[in-house]
């Protein structure tokens, strides 16, 4: 995803009308302006000569022109950046959110708002990562996709791309789409810090399950973000470009080899590790390795932080006993957080404050971008201590 190909596609084919429509008494009103930035994924795929799917260049962009409901006078304009090579999502990273960003930030004030085209299957990735990225947003960026290629008549791409093109374009909605990261898929726009994949085959792919859906869609909009959306801090945007991967993410299962563990966190590269516990945050106190390998990780001032296997929840390390020995080897608790929102988090603070993991402790604790509850709207005392 090196270079960027201009296509300029509007709903009409000619540039006036991307700029503006007449209103009811026949006086121009300026029409909203959403920028597509095309990065591949299923939604610009066709099946190649083995019979395996691709992104194919040129193609989703063609379609677009030639879609009826992006002509519609109510529908924003739009203008298509889309990248070569076009990639599956599975082949984007660090660097292609970079890259995002910086598209972003480098037409910013020239749109209403940003639609980003990719592969579900890094989407909630590259969505965390993203509003994490993009520091001091203005304009609202929704992120989406498809399930069916958009060249199959059962496809949930038309669908997804007019919905998304409506909220980053806030065409019709009192008060405006938020200035955030989202995900719309299916029928919900989702905070793309919040946004896990949970359906590999399903049209409704993604959820958010720690956290309320921005809006829901259905015969109306049923918004909340006039509640729950974040508000623009009033400062210039700043896009952060330099993501840290020296990231890794740990799943337990009970009673596997530890001493993998060990080897991991000796990795001379590594800054910090995700570790998904069990439940609120338990893991096996009795078993050595274990804590061999977060004393080891918390000697070299690795940054380990823990989030839960669990969907719904968080993690609150200090409920049970077996939490003590990850409380004294400094494990921290990423709290409701998502693991996606906790890995792309640590790649952020770390790429901000390179050699300062005491920086990155503290600031991983505090809500940046809405990726994280105050533990009291998840974790209620069953019993009050007398
Ligand atoms: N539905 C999809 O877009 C899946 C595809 N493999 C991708 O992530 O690019």
């Amino acid at each position: 995803m090196s270079e960027v190909v201009l296509r300029r596609v509007t709903s009409s084919g000619s540039a006036s009308n991307l700029v503006s429509i007449a209103r009811k008494d026949g006086t121009p009103k300026k029409k909203k302006r959403v920028l597509v930035l095309l990065t591949g994924g299923t939604m610009a795929m066709q099946a190649n000569g083995n019979g395996l799917l691709e992104p194919v260049a040129g193609y989703l962009a063609k379609c677009m022109r030639a879609m009826p409901e992006l002509r519609d006078a109510k529908m924003p304009g739009y203008e298509v950046l889309e990248y070569s090579p076009l990639l599956d999502s599975a082949d984007m990273g660090p660097t292609d959110w970079s890259t995002i960003a910086k598209d972003v930030a480098t037409h910013h004030d020239l749109f209403d708002g940003f639609v980003v085209i990719l592969g579900t299957d890094t989407m909630a990735y590259c969505a965390s990562a993203l509003s994490f990225m993009l520091e001091d947003l203005a304009k609202p960026v929704v992120l989406t996709g498809s399930m069916v290629p958009f060249a199959e008549a059962y496809s949930d791409a038309r669908h997804n791309l007019v919905l998304s093109l409506i909220f980053a374009a806030g065409v019709s909605q009192q008060p405006p789409t938020p200035p955030e990261v989202c995900i719309f898929f299916h029928d919900r726009l989702i905070r793309g810090c919040r946004a896990s994949k949970v359906d590999a085959l399903g049209l409704a792919a993604f959820d958010s399950p720690r956290f309320p859906p921005l809006a829901t869609v259905g015969v109306c909009v049923k918004d909340t973000f006039a509640d729950n959306g974040l508000a623009w801090t009033g400062r210039i945007l700043a896009p952060m470009l330099n993501m840290e991967t020296g990231i890794v993410v740990l799943r337990l299962v009970p009673g596997f080899d530890d001493s993998a563990l060990l080897a991991c966190f000796e990795c001379p590269t590594l800054k910090a590790v995700v570790v998904e516990l069990y439940g609120t945050g338990t893991a096996p106190s009795r078993r050595k390795g274990l804590v061999d390998a977060l004393t080891a990780a918390k000697q070299r001032d690795l940054v380990v932080v823990a989030t839960t296997q669990c969907q719904v929840g968080g993690v609150k390390i200090d409920v049970y006993a077996v939490g003590q020995a990850l409380q004294d080897a400094g494990v921290i608790s990423a709290g409701d957080m998502t693991t996606e929102a906790a890995a792309t988090k640590l790649a952020y603070l770390f790429g901000k404050f390179p050699d300062k993991p005491g920086t990155v402790r503290t600031l991983f604790a505090v809500s940046l971008r809405g990726e994280l509850s105050d533990p009291g709207k998840y974790t209620r005392p069953f019993f009050e201590a007398h």
